[in-house]
């Protein structure tokens, strides 16, 4: 079932400059992993705005769950959205780590004891549940976007945006983390939208959509970019080591059936 449409969106933020983003169409089932990957400034960040109202286009049409994105609409389509910015000083509302997760429980009028076991249970699951009463403004950045994570998580949201939400953790902690969101999506049906400039992420990803100068250049699958030499140059981006790995041994004469995604994978093909 589509879950999120954009139909030939155009946005731009000021009238009198050309489109951030240009004649954009995708459609989204639900229960898909999609990875945005694009260089700075191609319009990532608009499209995930865009994605819970808090950008209208100027032009053309987008849909979630079948319901138009307008501003009457906005406060219904936030019920179902949720949201991660990359700088987590920019979401925190309440005071302390406690305040903050329940903020947005408290806007969706949970009761109390139903609020309580979700922030015992959104904070365990980022591993922050000793924090409860920590001022959130004292906290690392790292911490900060484990909290912002466990406040959306809370939600239950259908929709689960992440636009380089993991960018300040350490490598264990981002691993934990992308398990845990693994995990949620699982149990959930939850459609996760993940704007990353880590290309290890886009491993966990069903779909790839890549972003060029506000167009949507590519809707592929994870191993489909990987295996082209021409996505990394086209793209200014660094190939992941595995993907270094591969391309060396087939310059040895060591092809692989096809590119692996993860080190079991390329074990598994080694050993073929
Ligand atoms: N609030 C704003 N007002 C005016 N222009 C903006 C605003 N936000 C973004 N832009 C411009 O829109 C374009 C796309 O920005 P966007 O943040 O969507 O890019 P991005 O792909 O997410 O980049 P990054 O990888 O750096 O996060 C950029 O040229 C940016 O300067």
């Amino acid at each position: 079932m589509t879950q999120i449409e954009f139909e030939n969106v155009y946005f731009r933020y000021n009238d009198d400059e050309t489109w951030t983003l240009k004649n954009v169409s995708f459609q989204i089932n639900k229960g898909e992993t999609i990875a945005i990957i694009g260089r700075n400034g191609s319009g990532k960040s608009t499209v995930a705005k865009l994605m819970n109202g808090l950008l209208l286009p100027q032009s053309g049409t987008i849909y979630i769950d079948g319901m138009k994105v307008t501003p009457q609409t906005i406060f219904d389509i936030r019920q179902k959205v949720g949201m991660v910015f990359q700088n987590p000083e920019n979401q925190f509302v309440g005071t302390t780590v406690l305040d903050d997760v329940a903020f947005g429980l408290e806007n969706r009028g949970i009761p109390r004891e139903e609020m309580i076991r979700r922030i015992d249970e959104s904070l365990t699951k980022v591993g922050m549940s000793s924090y409860k009463q920590h001022e959130a403004h004292h906290l690392s950045g790292g911490q900060k976007q484990r909290v912002a994570i466990a406040g959306v998580i809370a939600i239950y949201p259908e929709i689960l945006i992440l636009d380089e939400a993991t960018s300040m953790l350490d490598p264990i902690g981002r691993k934990s983390i992308l398990e845990t969101i693994d995990k949620v999506k699982q149990e959930n049906e939850l459609t996760c939208i993940s704007i990353t400039h880590d290309m290890n992420e886009l491993s966990i990803a069903n779909r790839v959509f890549v972003f060029h100068e506000g167009r949507l250049e590519q809707d592929t699958t994870p191993r489909h970019f990987f295996s082209s030499t021409e996505n990394w140059k086209t793209y200014g981006l660094l190939p992941p080591l595995l993907t270094q790995f591969t391309k060396q041994i087939g310059k040895n004469g060591i092809l692989l059936h096809t590119h692996p995604l993860t080190h079991e994978e390329l074990i598994r093909e080694l050993w073929k």
